[in-house]
């Protein structure tokens, strides 16, 4: 590994290797090499065309984060950005461990993906612009004086998702709610929004920011992308729901 460290003078950032030895492995499940993977999957459902979008993944000190405004599903294993963790999430003093060679920047969900991986202890987050994230956003909590939430109850979907994302399963009985927050023009500026809607709501997996899409998070992986798939089922489900007319707040009785 390159040890020079330098300091980058655009963004006032430090970095300590541009080479791709800590991006490089022949281990399939290397966040280097699963990070481009995952995005192609996330592509082919919708969830990050247009550049938008992504997933970062935390190896308990490092975390690999794709870049800003490519082709998510072109992404290579040397394209990554690897940061050291924790620290503040200061986009001003951020530290990096490893910068792509080529001119890119880390994605703009940085400071997002740092508020559930310090206030979830998240291992994985995941921001798709799904459609029917959107179209929930534009249904629920949109009336003046509404709680700003999703909710949706009585779908066998609710079973696939953590309370908080990252602690015990819920159950068919629960009532599934997502706090939904206001847009912004950039990106970064949602992030303290994102950190008070995550405190106000500790049972919540994810976060939808309206007319845009959701930030969803989990302790794995694993458990960030299928909970990201049982959500956006359920978004598209009560949208459907919502628009034909069928009660999305039935619950079973205990
Ligand atoms: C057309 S994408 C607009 C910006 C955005 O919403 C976003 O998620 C950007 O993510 P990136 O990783 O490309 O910085
Ligand atoms: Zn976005």
């Amino acid at each position: 590994m390159n040890t020079t460290e330098t300091k980058d003078p655009k963004s006032n950032s430090t970095v300590v290797d541009t080479s791709d030895a800590l991006v490089t492995s022949p281990d399939p499940l290397h966040p280097a090499n699963l990070i481009p993977e995952l995005c192609k999957g996330f592509y082919h459902l919708g969830w990050v065309t247009g550049t938008g979008g992504g997933i970062s993944i935390r190896d308990n000190d490092k975390v690999y984060i794709a870049p800003s405004g490519v082709q998510k599903e072109r992404i290579q294993p040397s394209h990554i950005f690897v940061l050291p963790y924790p620290q503040p999430s200061d986009v001003v003093q951020r530290t990096f461990l490893r910068k792509p060679s080529i001119p890119l920047k880390e994605s703009a969900c940085t400071p997002l993906f740092w508020a559930a991986f310090d206030l979830r202890n998240a291992s994985a987050c995941i921001h798709t612009h799904s459609q029917h994230a959107v179209m929930a956003t534009l249904l629920w909590g949109n009336k003046e004086g509404a709680e700003p939430v999703f909710r949706v109850s009585g779908l066998e979907m609710i079973k696939g998702i953590r309370w908080g994302g990252v602690e015990g399963a819920m159950s068919y009985l629960d009532e599934l709610v997502v706090p939904i927050i206001e847009n912004t023009p950039h990106e970064e500026d949602l992030r303290d929004s994102m950190a008070q809607a995550i405190k106000d709501y500790p049972k919540a997996a994810a976060v939808l920011v309206r007319r845009h899409g959701v930030y969803v998070w989990g302790s794995t992986w694993e458990l960030a992308k299928t909970q990201a798939e049982c959500l956006d089922y359920l978004f598209e489900l009560a949208v459907k729901m919502r628009l034909a007319g069928i009660d999305t707040d039935w619950r079973p009785e205990a």
